[in-house]
């Protein structure tokens, strides 16, 4: 049986779309880069751990394959998580504005005697945003909860040029890698 360690509905939505079958589990993982740790590094140890915590989660149990998966956004070699707040959203899209940043989703799959992972990276243009458009965009409230503070499904649609990648990956669960995941380790879509 496949479970889902994450609280995100765009990454159930996303594993829905490709029809598998899985439950959901609650994990809760800090989030926290390491001094000296590479964005990537840091991304893929997030996910490792999220599917671990759901794995012991559940008991160990010899059958059951956990998918915890974790999305960053990376500008200069810094990583740009979640918001705390709006001065944070708004602080996070001035920087974002005018360039072009990576998007990095790792998938890693887990089971009692079996890991696996793939990292998908994608590359996404910001427009030139003047400040009223970045209050109105933080206005929406869509920033929260999402990494780099703008979500590609969303209304922050409209502030990308370009994508370079994979659009499903910078939503948080690239689902082309994931199927293939899925299918190394047999686990059968509808
Ligand atoms: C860049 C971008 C990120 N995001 C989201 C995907 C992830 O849900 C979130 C990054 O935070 P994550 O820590 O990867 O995931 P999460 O906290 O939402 O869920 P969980 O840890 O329980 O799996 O940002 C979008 O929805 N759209 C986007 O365009």
């Amino acid at each position: 049986m496949l479970h889902l360690a994450s609280q995100s509905p765009r990454r159930r939505q996303l594993l829905e779309q490709i029809g598998v079958d899985f439950a959901v589990l609650d994990v809760d993982v800090p989030e926290q880069r390491m001094p000296g740790e590479s964005p990537g590094a840091y991304v893929s140890r997030v996910a490792r751990d999220k599917a671990l915590a759901g794995l012991a989660g559940l008991g160990n149990p010899q059958d059951a394959i956990v998918l915890g998966a974790d999305t960053e956004v990376v500008l200069d070699d810094e990583v740009f998580g979640k918001p705390q707040d709006a001065d944070a959203a708004a602080a996070m899209l001035r920087r974002l504005s005018g360039r072009t940043h990576a998007v990095i989703s790792v998938v890693w799959l887990v089971a009692a005697a079996r890991e696996q992972s793939v990292e998908c990276v994608s590359q996404v243009r910001f427009a030139a945003l003047d400040e009223p458009a970045i209050a109105a965009y933080v206005a929406t409230g869509e920033p929260f909860g999402k990494a780099g503070a703008y979500a590609i499904q969303g209304r922050g649609a409209a502030l990308i040029e370009h994508l370079q990648g994979s659009y499903s990956g910078v939503m948080g669960l690239p689902v082309f890698e994931t199927a293939r995941l899925l299918h190394d380790f047999a686990i059968p879509s509808r």
